[in-house]
């Protein structure tokens, strides 16, 4: 059973095509906002400088106070509004990046939800939060400002060097072959440093993996005094990205160095040209200042460019890692089926197939069939391949051979909705969430009024229980079930899917021991829940199996014995009938 991934082309600028079809193009009104603030800006940045060489000319040459004066306001005024307009651009695109980088965490997130199990156990969470939030993250930048700032910074590059020219063509055209030569050298430097920060980012995603797995672990790891082992583990994950996100942030420093050392060269190119033209009085101090200030000016846009083209570089990684997730197909390909006959629902396994690894068969050749409103106990021992038969029947994986049936249709025909809507299962690990009571049952859906959640818990006779809770529904259940015993955390799991109305309910007993209190609201409820529906019951206790019509004992991944359930206790020969006297003989001690 493994996951399918379809390659697709390894084009950077296909993909970021396609998401900027996606996410970026139905966000056109803030795309043109943002387009309008970052034109205005190239603007100002052209207009200050030209302001201030006249300030100077007009100071060398003697002009008027007043001159001076409306210089000297009209530049402040430019200024300010240079501010105000640098904060229109700073909201508009951060809001931009959020609205498109969410749009695409939630559909990250919905695809991995949808994709099958055997995806799930081969990435941690860990793994999985790092994908949809850091890779999408690191394409902040990329989703709000990437192609505007790159196409502004190229035309104010080419308008600083068009004015340049103006000025004076010899330092105009020095400027222009030295920018061909910085962005050049800039380009090929902004490669080195990505492949450090993905090396980088893979340990940082290990080290989540591994602090997800362990602190959902905490209590085992204490009760077997595993802590140091922990943290000795832990220390070697935090200093296997201490080191790499090091190496990352040095050569990232190298480069940045070599940036520097390029820069400092054409400032000294230009200056002295300008000192030279100076010199040799063929421009004056107002066009020295002109040109010193477009020459600082000219680096800006210059800088931006290369680290553009750099944040898209690592971008590209976290994109690639993404549309390899996103390309991942499930290898349960939904039904087409929108409908199933109301009422509980008959199944039928025949010579069903199954093992997690190929080379390894969990389930062999399994046959049997259930009427409308049957219910079966499946008993068996530890890794008989229980579980694995009711995984097989919400299709969490399809069977390698033969056929499962409800009500005679194939149930890849089903559509998944269709049948997740129609088959409820209680797991031994119920999912607690860290919410009420309230919200536990009804998994958040509020559409499930208070009322509806006491008509089920009185069907079920757990009303009472549930008035006894410290803050009744409103009682706060924390996470991973921490409050609740597992007897209680299985009353509240048979509520909620008494809830969701399921025609077939499966039960996968906890094997935890139970008080007698709890096992008593345990029996009501699983007889109220299986009241006119079809049932599979995995067993841990035979008390259990007084709510069962049929017996079905696993031996290795096959049918050891099958049939009605009166029949089996009666027949001396029986597994079954041999543990009811095992069990007899332990309640007479
Ligand atoms: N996700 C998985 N990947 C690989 N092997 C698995 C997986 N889940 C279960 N197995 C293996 O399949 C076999 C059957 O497991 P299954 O959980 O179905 O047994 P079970 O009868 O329900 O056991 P238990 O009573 O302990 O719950 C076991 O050998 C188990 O190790």
């Amino acid at each position: 059973m493994v996951t399918s991934v379809t390659p697709r082309p390894s084009y950077s600028f296909l993909r970021y095509r396609r998401l900027w079809e996606q996410y970026i193009a139905p966000q056109w009104r803030l795309v043109s906002l943002l387009t309008i603030f970052l034109l205005t800006t190239i603007g100002l940045q052209l207009l200050t400088p030209f302001i201030l060489g006249q300030f100077i000319d007009a100071v060398t040459h003697g002009r008027a106070a007043d001159t001076l004066f409306v210089l000297a306001v009209v530049y402040l005024c430019v200024a300010f509004f240079a501010r105000g307009v640098r904060v229109g651009e700073t909201y508009t695109a951060e809001r931009l990046a959020w609205i498109t980088t969410n749009a695409l965490r939630l559909d990250v997130a919905r695809h991995c939800l949808r994709l099958d199990l055997s995806f799930h156990h081969q990435h941690t969470p860990g793994e999985l939060i790092e994908r949809v939030d850091g890779d999408v993250s690191m394409l902040n930048n990329l989703f709000s400002r990437f192609v505007l700032v790159l196409i502004n910074s190229v035309l104010l590059t080419v308008g600083m060097l068009v004015v340049l020219l103006l000025i004076d063509l010899r330092i105009g055209l020095t400027l222009l072959v030295y920018t061909g030569c910085y962005l050049l050298v800039n380009i090929l430097l902004s490669r080195i440093p990505p492949p450090y920060f993905v090396k980088a980012r893979q340990a940082e995603a290990e080290l989540f993996g591994f602090l997800e797995e362990r602190l959902s672990g905490t209590e085992d790891i204490r009760a077997n005094g595993a802590v140091d082992s922990v943290l000795h583990r832990l220390t070697f994950f935090l200093r296997q990205r201490f080191l790499l996100q090091r190496r990352a942030e040095l050569v990232s420093q190298e480069v940045r160095g070599v940036r520097m050392l390029m820069y400092i060269i054409g400032t000294l190119i230009a200056l002295g040209l300008d000192a030279y033209l100076y010199l040799s009085g063929t421009i004056t101090l107002g066009i020295v200042y002109l040109i010193f200030a477009y020459t600082m000016q000219l680096w800006d846009p210059l800088r931006e460019i290369t680290h553009q083209i750099g944040d898209f570089q690592q971008a590209v990684a976290g994109l690639s890692r993404l549309d390899e997730l996103l390309q991942t197909r499930t290898a349960i390909p939904d039904g087409e089926l929108e409908q199933l006959p109301e009422g509980p629902l008959a199944i039928s396994f025949e010579t069903v197939s199954f093992g997690y690894q190929a080379a390894k068969p969990v389930l062999h050749a399994i046959s049997f069939s259930l009427t409308p409103g049957t219910v079966l106990g499946v008993l068996g021992r530890t890794g008989s391949g229980k579980t694995t038969l009711t995984r097989l029947l919400l299709r969490f994986y399809d069977p390698d051979e033969g056929c499962i049936r409800l009500n005679g249709v194939d149930l890849k025909m089903i559509k998944l909705d269709v049948l997740r809507s129609r088959v409820a299962v209680v797991t031994q690990d119920v999912q607690l969430f860290h919410a009420s009571v309230r919200n536990n049952l009804t998994l958040f859906d509020r559409s499930i009024s208070d009322s509806a959640i006491e008509d089920a818990l009185k069907t079920l006779g757990l009303l009472e229980w549930s008035q006894r809770l410290p803050q009744g529904l409103d009682t706060i259940l924390r996470s991973g079930g921490e409050s609740l015993s597992a007897g209680q955390a299985q009353l509240v799991a048979l509520t909620r899917i008494f809830l969701a109305h399921p025609d077939l309910v499966i039960l996968d007993e906890a094997s935890s021991r139970l008080d007698p209190v709890t096992e008593a609201l345990l029996d009501r409820a699983i007889s109220g829940l299986l009241r006119g529906r079809t049932g599979i019951i995995i067993a841990h206790r035979l008390t259990t199996l007084k709510h069962v019509d049929e017996v079905m004992i696993l031996e290795r991944g096959r049918v050891g014995e099958y049939g009605p359930r009166e029949q089996l206790a009666q027949g001396s020969e029986s597994y079954y009938s041999r543990l009811l006297q095992v069990d007899d003989m332990e309640d007479a001690k």
